[in-house]
């Protein structure tokens, strides 16, 4: 199984290599070569398997061999042990075919633990195989952060070092990641946005002699891992639904893409999605993308959803792969036109196949505060404010009528209340409180490091922690 870069550039690689490289050489993003199929059956063969087992037959054509079928299922069962609820990621019916898919019973209460308890196994799997070591780049918005310091903590072949915008968090979110105190974890508040960590980590990788002094390898969704891991629950929930027999739409809370991206894989390896529906917050510049064709930044506002204060939603390209024909060349001009000038527009055929697909719906912060209002009253199910973003996409979605009231709609809910304590409370007026393993989060010691937003700080940062030395590459 191959995977090639999303501009045509860089080398095609194995599944442990695209694991290893995070982004690819030509500073492209590494998609399938060919995505497998999963036929009628091959989904209900699915249907009453533990999430683990599913999650190892949905991956496992994805490995190319590289990792056999038994050490995939003995990683995937020791990734989702840690996982506070049996099914990993349950279903919780809302009304009559409305669903939430419960992405946040990992250890730091976001879906990123889905991917991230398996990448870091990944990881160590891979490494020891291989005897080397890797120094692990990452920028968060607030919960890519956590989940990946839990994975990677006091990992022995692994260093890692998260940027975070300073002031831009949650407490929670910001606590979650820096009162972690292993030797081999280092938090940066950088100041700027969650846009200029992601791009920072981008020059890191693209400068090919830093990048292979330290052997940097990504946990952000830029890693092809994290999106298969994904793919498996968009998976899981379908044919609990009745796919393959019965088509099914989700509505996801969007920034970097990467989620609903996976949910896009879902769809290519055969599971019957009606419709993607890509909820916003007020940083809205997927929405607009659906509605006119153009991506056009106009700068970040910090919302109550903070984990989508993001304008350059990275794994869009991977979209716009497909979208150009898979033409690497015509992604490059594109890409590079975005970086120099902050917008680019499709073509009519181009915006009428991502139509076909995607619905672009915004929330701002009264709208978000209401759905998590509503929600509660009438049902007495507290959302957070990122899934309150997905749920009122939903309801825009079914009032548009592109998802017909008989397709079970369902909304990711991607993190845990308690993560947002405030926003939570103003809107709903209950409190929730954080799970035992984290009640004493507050009284924790932080250890942080405040860089500017300079890339050159950032380099000189991460080389002074990293343990990659030239005998260990
Ligand atoms: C809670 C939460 N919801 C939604 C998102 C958006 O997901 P994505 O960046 O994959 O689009 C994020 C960040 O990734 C998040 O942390
Ligand atoms: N919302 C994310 C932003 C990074 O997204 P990723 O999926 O590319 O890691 C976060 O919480 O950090």
């Amino acid at each position: 199984m191959d995977y090639i870069s999303t501009r045509g550039r860089a080398p095609a690689l194995g599944f442990e290599d695209a694991l290893l490289a995070g982004l690819a050489r030509d500073g492209g993003l590494y998609v399938p070569a060919a995505w497998p199929a999963f036929d009628a059956s091959a989904l209900r063969a699915l249907r009453g398997l533990s999430y683990g087992e599913l999650a190892t037959r949905v991956m496992a054509p994805f490995m190319g061999g590289a990792i056999s079928e038994d050490e995939l299922r003995a990683l995937v069962h020791d990734a989702y042990g840690s996982f506070a609820h049996a099914a990993v990621t349950p279903l919780t019916q809302l009304g009559q075919e409305e669903w939430v898919l419960e992405l946040f019973h990992g250890p730091t209460l976001a879906f990123k633990d889905v991917a991230l308890q398996l990448l870091g196994r990944l990881f160590d799997h891979v490494l020891a195989k291989r005897g080397r070591r890797i120094t692990v780049v990452g920028a968060t918005s607030g919960d890519t952060g956590s989940a990946a310091i839990e994975a990677c903590r006091d990992r022995e072949l692994v260093d890692i070092v998260i940027l975070h915008p300073k002031g831009r968090t949650s407490e929670v979110q910001r606590r979650q990641m820096t009162t972690v105190l292993s030797p081999n974890v280092h938090n940066v508040a950088l100041e700027g946005t969650f846009d200029d960590c992601q791009a920072i980590v981008k020059a890191l990788f693209n400068d090919q002699a830093y990048r292979d002094e330290l052997n940097i390898s990504a946990v952000n969704s830029i890693n092809w891992a994290r999106i298969l891991a994904q793919v498996v629950y968009y998976v899981a929930a379908g044919v609990a639904l009745g796919a393959p027999d019965r088509p099914v739409a989700f509505s996801v809370p969007t920034g970097n893409f990467g989620n609903v991206y996976a949910a896009y894989g879902a769809r290519a390896i055969g599971l019957p999605i009606q419709r993607l529906v890509v909820g916003t917050n007020s940083n809205d510049i997927l929405t607009r993308f659906f509605q006119s064709g153009t991506m056009a930044t106009n700068g970040v506002v910090p919302t109550i959803s903070p984990s989508m204060d993001i304008q350059v939603s990275s794994n869009f390209e991977r979209l716009l792969f497909d979208l150009l024909g898979r033409d690497g060349a015509a992604v490059t001009n594109v890409m590079d036109g975005f970086a120099a000038s902050g917008h680019f527009t499709v073509d009519e055929r181009q915006l009428a196949e991502a139509r076909g697909l995607f619905d672009g719906f915004r929330a701002d912060e009264h709208e978000t505060a209401e759905t998590m209002r509503r929600v509660f009253q009438t049902t007495g199910y507290l959302l957070d404010p990122h899934t309150a973003v997905g749920v009122h996409a939903a309801a825009q979605a079914r009032a548009a009528g592109t998802v017909p009231a008989e397709v079970p709609l369902v909304s990711l809910a991607c993190a845990h209340p308690a993560k947002f304590p405030d926003a939570v409370k103003a809107a709903t007026g209950m409190h929730p409180p954080l799970p035992r393993h984290l009640a004493d989060l507050y009284e924790r010691e932080e250890r942080v490091s405040v860089l500017p937003n300079d890339v050159e700080a950032v380099k000189a940062f991460v080389r002074s922690k990293s343990r990659v030395t030239g005998a260990a590459r």
